[in-house]
């Protein structure tokens, strides 16, 4: 199975935990890619896809995500067959808009019909948690779903 880690990010934190997680699943040779890099006809059935996306502005994606979002909406591709997970950071000092970057990645990709395997994450950068710790745990889980 090869994976894909797409990331959507500000100031770089998604993009950072990304590369963690690539680097956890060496045995897989996981791909790095920023989504503003990414195209909704890259899309391939015989890739899992892992997003790391953060929030930004009043509950919004941030930059890097953008443009692909924007691409989904005007071309709503057929997303069939595609499987992926969810990673989301925001932090719940914007309560109301706590981690909805994550939740609009979601719901982009499961609404185009993609698969969404196992449950979105939403990491809070001021909670306890330092985001490796919760993602790399996690990403086990849901790479032995996948591969199930
Ligand atoms: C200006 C600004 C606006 C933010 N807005 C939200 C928000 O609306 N909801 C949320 O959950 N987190 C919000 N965050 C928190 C970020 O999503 C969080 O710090 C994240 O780790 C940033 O990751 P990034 O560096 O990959 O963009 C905001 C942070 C900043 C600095």
């Amino acid at each position: 199975m090869q994976i894909a880690l797409l990331y959507g990010t500000e100031t770089g934190n998604a993009e950072m935990l990304a590369e963690d997680i690539a680097a956890h699943l060496s045995d897989h040779d996981a791909s790095v890619t920023n989504l503003s890099d990414f195209h909704p006809a890259d899309f391939d059935t015989d890739t899992f896809y892992i997003v790391v996306c953060s929030t930004y502005g009043d509950g919004e994606l941030p930059a890097s995500a953008q443009p692909f979002a924007a691409k989904m909406e005007a071309q709503k591709p057929s997303l069939d067959g595609i499987r992926f997970a969810v990673f989301g950071m925001g932090d719940s000092e914007y309560p109301e808009t706590f981690n909805f970057g994550g939740k609009r990645m979601e719901e982009l990709l499961a609404g185009a019909g993609a698969e969404l395997v196992g449950e979105r994450v939403t990491h809070n950068a001021s909670g306890d948690d330092m985001a490796d710790d919760l993602a790399l745990p996690w990403v086990d889980d849901i790479i032995a779903m996948a591969d199930a």
